[in-house]
């Protein structure tokens, strides 16, 4: 996802990017802000923030200290979303940057933070709200809740990296915190790191312009938990690769623990040196898969609970948490964001919030939602199936083991995406539509005479359309 994690973390802020677009958008927003709470509470809380951007579904909204984002977030969070959204802005969540410069204070880390050289960035802190007990466990993601509360018991490492991987808003993000809390609490003697692969880059080419290599590299080196999110953002940068190296081999030879996360399997991540990726399939590498309705359902119950408190009195109508867990199935966080939006619809008009009102208010999310699969899930899914790496799949290689679950993989495509076939061709390797004609038309026949392809077909479209 980006550096962004679902929540606000806390970083020093580069405020060259607003756009006036968006700032009127903002002005509008503030206003309604005003009239919904009152110019007493407007004046503490609403009128100190700024808008930085407002990209990918997240605004990133300026705070004077952490204080008042994290009370922001807390309190309002839900009903600026909404007015966002009103005024046209798609956003599904916010984060909170703290004004001003280096020495602004942050929040505790799981360790006292270590003096920091001037400029340096501050090291983002654990999001309060992803711990363990906001995690719910289900089916697909039960075993990388299993290995992230075995590496936040603090023990001797016994799998080292941990690498949990899965698309994208599953948790990845939240086991990590999660991992972080807790060791906080349990072994407030460790030095735990987290960091974004975006921020490792960053902090990196700051440190080489800089001349702070040394800096870096004592910062990284010096840890105890060193954990990495979204490392696929390292593909294709050579020079930060090294480094990562370098780092990740330090830690592990002094028996530190790594804890990595990316959208896919170390194998799968393309431009990556080969040496990293053997190394981080040295340790433990889990899946979380898709969500299922049950977990959907069990994540939505719990954001229930907690929302007694912020919107007491709003009542959600039997049926609307159920309609959501199937309708939903992309993403959890496309799943939240569709609930607070509910929760802020209802605590305005002062209504219980019925399945068509529901329908009414996330027809968008609903309509993005329908259209979610992509080729790469299909793709993906395939692969796994008929056990072939993804790189095969998308490359020249034209030998029946994997060609064939390559065609089927097209056919699926095409009859489970509304893309076109020159899209799809070029999303395998960029192969000429002529080429997904001639497979789409192949596994149409043999779906006649091969009852084995037909199963296959038939077990994979059920598998996708879950
Ligand atoms: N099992 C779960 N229980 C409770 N909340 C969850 C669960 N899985 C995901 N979430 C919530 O969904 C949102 C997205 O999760 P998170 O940011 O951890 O995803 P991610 O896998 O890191 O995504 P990305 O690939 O975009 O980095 C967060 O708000 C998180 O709390």
């Amino acid at each position: 996802m980006g550096a962004d994690h679902g929540g606000s973390y806390w970083c020093i802020l580069d405020r060259d990017n607003g756009d006036n677009m968006t700032n009127v958008q903002w002005d509008k927003v503030k206003s309604d802000m005003r009239a919904a709470i009152g110019a007493g509470n407007y004046k503490s809380w609403i009128e100190p923030l700024t808008l930085v951007t407002a990209a990918e579904g997240v605004a990133r909204l300026g705070a004077p200290s952490p204080f008042v984002g994290d009370y922001v977030g807390k309190t309002y969070g839900d009903q600026i979303i909404y007015h966002l959204n009103r005024h046209g802005m798609a956003v599904q969540r916010l984060a909170f940057d703290v004004e001003g410069a280096a020495n602004t204070p942050v929040q505790p880390a799981a360790k006292p933070a270590q003096a920091k050289p001037a400029n340096a960035q501050a090291d983002a802190q654990p999001d309060q709200r992803f711990t363990f007990d906001s995690f719910v466990v289900g089916k697909p993601n039960e075993l990388a809740h299993a290995a992230a509360k075995r590496v936040a018991e603090g023990g001797p490492t016994t799998f080292n990296p941990l690498f949990l991987y899965g698309g994208v808003g599953l948790g990845k993000t939240h086991l990590m915190h999660a991992i972080a809390h807790e060791l906080g609490e349990k072994r407030p003697d460790l030095n735990v790191l987290y960091v974004s692969a975006d921020q490792f880059i960053y902090r990196f080419i700051s440190a080489l312009r800089d001349r702070k290599m040394m800096d870096f590299k004592q910062h990284f080196r010096s840890v105890d938990v060193l954990m990495v999110d979204d490392i696929q953002f390292l593909e294709g940068k050579e020079s930060t690769q090294e480094e990562f190296f370098h780092t990740f081999n330090a830690l592990v030879d002094l028996g530190k623990q790594i804890i990595i996360s990316a959208d896919r399997a170390p194998g799968e991540i393309r431009d990556l040196s080969e040496r990293i990726k053997s190394r981080l399939q040295c340790g433990l590498v889990v899946d979380l898969h898709p969500t299922d309705y049950e977990l959907r359902l069990g994540i939505l119950h719990a954001k229930q609970e907690m929302f007694v408190n912020v919107y007491p009195g709003v009542e959600i109508a039997t049926g609307v948490l159920e309609f959501l867990a199937h309708r939903i199935s992309s993403n959890v966080r496309v799943l939240e964001g569709a609930l607070n939006r509910l929760y802020a619809l209802a605590s305005l008009v002062g209504r219980t919030v019925s399945v068509e009102m529901a329908q009414d208010c996330l027809s968008d999310i609903l309509r993005a939602s329908d259209r979610k699969l992509t080729i790469e899930e299909i793709q993906r899914k395939v692969s796994e199936h008929y056990d072939i790496r993804l790189s095969d799949m998308l490359g020249p290689k034209r030998t029946r083991t994997l060609a064939r679950p390559r065609q089927v993989a097209m056919w699926l495509c095409k009859q489970l995406t509304s893309r076109s076939l020159p899209e799809i061709g070029r999303k395998f390797g960029k192969r000429d539509h002529t080429t997904i004609m001639h497979g789409v038309r192949k596994i149409d026949e043999l779906r006649q005479s091969d009852s084995q392809i037909a199963d296959d077909l038939e077990m994979l479209r059920r598998a996708l359309e879950d």
